[in-house]
């Protein structure tokens, strides 16, 4: 599947940007960013519910922007399921068999085995008012597989699922993607979790374009944007200043007058830059000689930890900075100075 300069228009509101994208046969790709980046929009596209004012959509080498989506053989998936109430959920999930005039035999055999492969084999006479959310979710996936489309595209497909029910559906889609090793998944979400989780690539996109796509690994260690490292595990971006390469991709950077080893850094140019520090890699600590100086502005008890507000006091003024710690026994108070440390080798990502 691959969009070629694909921009999107509603009237005068751009909702996506000349965007270029390939997804490979049987890859799962995550369109990831916050709402109203263009996620939906570039899903609809490739289905073929809106057309682009510019670019064009390929499958297998073949051009298909200008065919309607009945036409493109594509599986689609939308945020509220959209069952057909009246109907069963075997006649729901044979719907597109029987539009494709299959003869009977096969339809019914396609519609068990794909019941089966969601799991949901034992509710083909049931209504979808009789079944949960969950369940709802997997007849409508079952519907948009029957036909076995090359591309299966998933809009938010867990997000009106309660948080428990998401992570079993994560783990259920892990497994269907296994079974069906050429089906290529897209599958559009605002969470990263889901993304980090279920994607062999993640495509970030921002403000109707796409910021960088790459496989899930590199982007989440290797960010070579700040807008990736702040949305994808959510860093902190700390501006220091580069001081030198030290070969492969590692550098020294300066921050509050000392140096530090740092790396991966990628696509650098000259300009500012900042180090991207995960929450949970940011040690907090009673002050001490070795540390970043700091105040701390706010604890929050996570249940399995606490969350840290910090201000990091920096020569050039202060930077807020969260952390994720297992305990605060030994800290100072809300409002106090603490001492943070930062582990050697966070990557190094430009400003802007
Ligand atoms: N039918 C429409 N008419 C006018 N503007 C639209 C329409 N659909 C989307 N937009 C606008 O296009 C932009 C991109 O919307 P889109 O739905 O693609 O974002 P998204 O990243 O999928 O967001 P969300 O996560 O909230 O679904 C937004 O500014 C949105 O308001």
């Amino acid at each position: 599947m691959e969009l070629r300069g694909v921009s999107v228009h509603y009237g005068r509101t751009c909702a996506l940007s000349e965007v270029d994208l390939t997804v490979g046969r049987g890859e799962t790709l995550a369109l990831l960013g916050p709402s109203g980046s263009g996620k939906s929009t570039a899903l609809k596209a490739i289905a073929g519910f809106v057309r682009p004012s510019a670019g064009r959509v390929l499958l297998d080498g073949a051009d298909i922007t200008d065919l309607p989506p009945s036409r493109r053989g594509l599986g689609v998936v939308v945020q509220n399921y959209a069952l057909f109430p009246h109907l069963r959920v075997a006649d729901n999930v044979a719907f597109g068999l029987r539009a494709r005039r299959l003869p009977r035999a096969e339809v019914r055999e396609r519609v068990r085995e794909t019941l089966e492969l969601v799991g949901m084999a034992g509710y083909a006479r049931r209504y979808p008012r009789e079944l949960s959310g969950g369940q709802q979710q997997r007849v409508a996936i079952a519907r948009a597989l029957a036909i076995r489309p090359p591309v299966l595209l998933l809009d938010e497909p867990l997000s009106a699922l309660d948080a428990a029910l998401r992570e079993d559906m994560v783990a259920e889609l892990l497994r269907l993607r296994a079974e069906l090793p050429d089906t290529t998944l897209i599958h559009v979400t605002h969470d990263q979790g889901e993304a980090l989780a279920l994607a062999d690539r993640i495509a970030v996109m921002r403000d109707a374009k796409l910021v960088e796509a790459g496989p899930s690994g590199r982007l989440y260690h290797r960010p070579s944007r700040e807008f990736t490292a702040s949305f994808l595990g959510a860093a902190n971006l700390i501006p220091v200043e580069l001081v030198r390469h030290d070969g492969d991709d590692l550098v020294t950077v300066r921050l509050g007058g000392r140096e530090l080893p740092a790396g991966p850094v990628t696509g650098v140019p000259g300009g500012a830059v900042a180090l991207g520090v995960r929450p949970h890699r940011l040690g907090v600590h009673a002050p001490g000689r070795e540390l970043f100086p700091a105040t701390l502005k706010g604890v929050q008890w996570r249940g399995s930890g606490f969350r840290l507000d910090l201000d990091l006091e920096l020569t050039s003024g202060s930077c807020p900075v969260r952390a994720e710690v297992a305990t605060v026994d030994g800290l100072p108070g809300v409002g106090q100075r603490v001492g943070v440390s930062i582990p050697d080798g966070c990557p190094v990502v430009p400003l802007g």
